[in-house]
């Protein structure tokens, strides 16, 4: 499998390498040069399988270049840090089907592909004898995950970049209580969009870039979107032997459009999902897109689920790829294009073909928050608000002609204060992150500018 980048001057790529150069050189995404078709024998053996077995068999499929053996090894030590025997469950509540992605070390989905991605750094840098500064942005969940796949790793050093005071206190304390030595924390005065505004300037810069060693972390890299394939395939099977059904749809809460774009991946490959529907907050440029056309940019405003709090979904790019009939160069028009005006329009017969992968819709601060009250009165179960946006998009948009599975993005305890404002009680807290607020902690306060970060890096970078 070869890797080429979505604006055309990278091609060619073995998996290590696509690993290793996170953003493409040209400023672009990167993504295989095929993607694998798989029968319907084929998916019915995969959806058969435990959890790591099946992540060995998707992952192996565009990971080539890894031997077979030390792939297997690295993918069972990524799901033996989870609290779970089935690593990503399904649970049928209230007519639909939760699929809980918070059983690893940072209780978001993140974890999923950063365990994997961390170990996959470590091995790398060791068969090149080679060192690496992660560097990269978060709304909340991924710095911790990234962080938690990294800490105490030798020859790594890790640079997170958060939002200032827009993350929720515990995803804040998860980052930035880890005081090992090779983490960096940094609270950006300014949005996630800054921050990944940021990172990709400062990964353009190939000189420094090279200088640097630095790696990504952000599903810019592509192991992140096709660890989260993986899930996908897996809900489907757990479903199908529930219900028997052909087809599902799967709701997704979307911020950077990675998550949903590793399900367009999984449907691209065989994987028989009616729909995918994209489910955003009131940050809602991506349901604009699909329901209007209307990729245009606005201010981002904070809501209870801060880490969909994202305007310019770095993954969208990958996605316009293939509604452009693979053709780089229209990919290049369009980001220039939105680079100087701040949008992109789209023609009906784009529309249509995006229609038949995708519905969207949105959920406002008062729509979450009744919806993790309702589902919680119904079912005794705790949505987180992320959660509850694609719940609430999900049952708004389907009428059980084929099972509704909603990704359950993140544990509830990591947003306590929007739980409690919506079912007047705390989730219980569980054991990680007791006495979390009395940690030692490690975090710089910084501008939301480039050279300010550069300078940083600069500083306390491995060399
Ligand atoms: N929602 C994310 C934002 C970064 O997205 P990523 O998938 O590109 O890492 C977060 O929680 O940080």
């Amino acid at each position: 499998m070869q890797y080429m980048s979505t604006r055309g001057r990278i091609s060619g790529l073995d998996f290590k390498d696509a690993v290793m150069m996170g953003l493409a050189d040209d400023g672009g995404l990167l993504l295989p040069q095929q993607i694998p078709a798989l029968s319907r024998g084929d998916i019915a053996a995969l959806t058969r399988m435990a959890y790591p077995d099946l992540a060995f068999r998707i992952i192996s499929l565009f990971a080539g270049s890894i031997p077979a053996a030390d792939l297997k090894h690295l993918i069972d030590r990524s799901y033996q840090a989870f609290d779970h025997d089935e690593v990503t469950p399904v649970v049928h509540k209230d007519g639909i089907y939760v699929l809980e992605l918070f059983h690893g070390p940072t209780l978001a989905f993140k974890d999923v592909a950063l365990q994997f991605l961390g170990n996959m750094f470590e091995y790398l840098l060791k068969e090149r004898g080679a060192h690496m500064n992660i560097l990269g942005a978060t709304s909340g969940d991924t710095g911790s995950a990234a962080i938690y796949g990294v800490r105490g790793k030798q020859n790594i050093n890790i640079f997170i970049l958060h939002p200032h005071q827009r993350v929720s206190p515990i995803q804040e304390l998860q980052m930035t209580t880890v005081t090992d030595p090779n983490v960096f924390n940094l609270a950006i005065r300014g949005t996630f969009d800054d921050g990944q505004r940021i990172v990709k300037e400062i990964f353009g810069d190939l000189a420094f870039k090279s200088r640097m060693a630095l790696g990504a972390i952000n599903s810019i890299n592509w192991a992140r979107v096709l660890a989260q394939v993986v899930y996908y395939f897996y809900a489907f099977g757990r479903v199908q032997r529930a219900t028997s059904c052909e087809e599902v749809y799967f709701s997704v809460p979307t911020g950077n459009f990675g998550d949903i774009f590793a399900g367009y991946i999984a449907k691209r490959m065989g994987l028989p999902i009616r729909r995918l529907i994209l489910a955003t907050n009131e940050n809602d440029i991506l349901t604009r897109f699909i329901n209007q056309g209307d990729y245009s940019t606005a201010q981002v405003v904070p809501t209870p689920s801060p880490s969909m709090d994202i305007q310019l979904a770095s993954n969208f790019e990958r996605y316009l790829f293939y509604l452009y009939g693979q053709n780089p160069g229209r990919v290049n028009d369009a980001m220039s294009r939105l680079a100087a005006t701040g949008r992109l329009e789209f023609t009906a017969e784009e529309l249509a073909c995006v229609g038949r992968d995708f519905m969207a819709g949105s959920a406002t601060r008062q729509e979450t928050l009744d919806t993790i009250r309702a589902f919680h009165a119904a079912t005794g179960y705790i949505l987180d608000p992320h959660t509850a946006v694609g719940v609430k998009v999900g049952k708004e948009l389907t009428g059980g002609e084929v099972p509704l599975v909603c990704l359950a993005t993140a544990h509830p305890a990591k947003f306590g204060d929007a739980v409690r404002e919506a079912i007047g009680q705390d989730p219980v807290l569980p054991p990680v992150f007791r006495d979390l607020d009395k940690k030692e902690k490690r975090c710089e306060l910084i501008d939301a500018d480039t050279g300010s970060v550069r300078e940083y890096l600069q500083k306390n970078a491995l060399a």
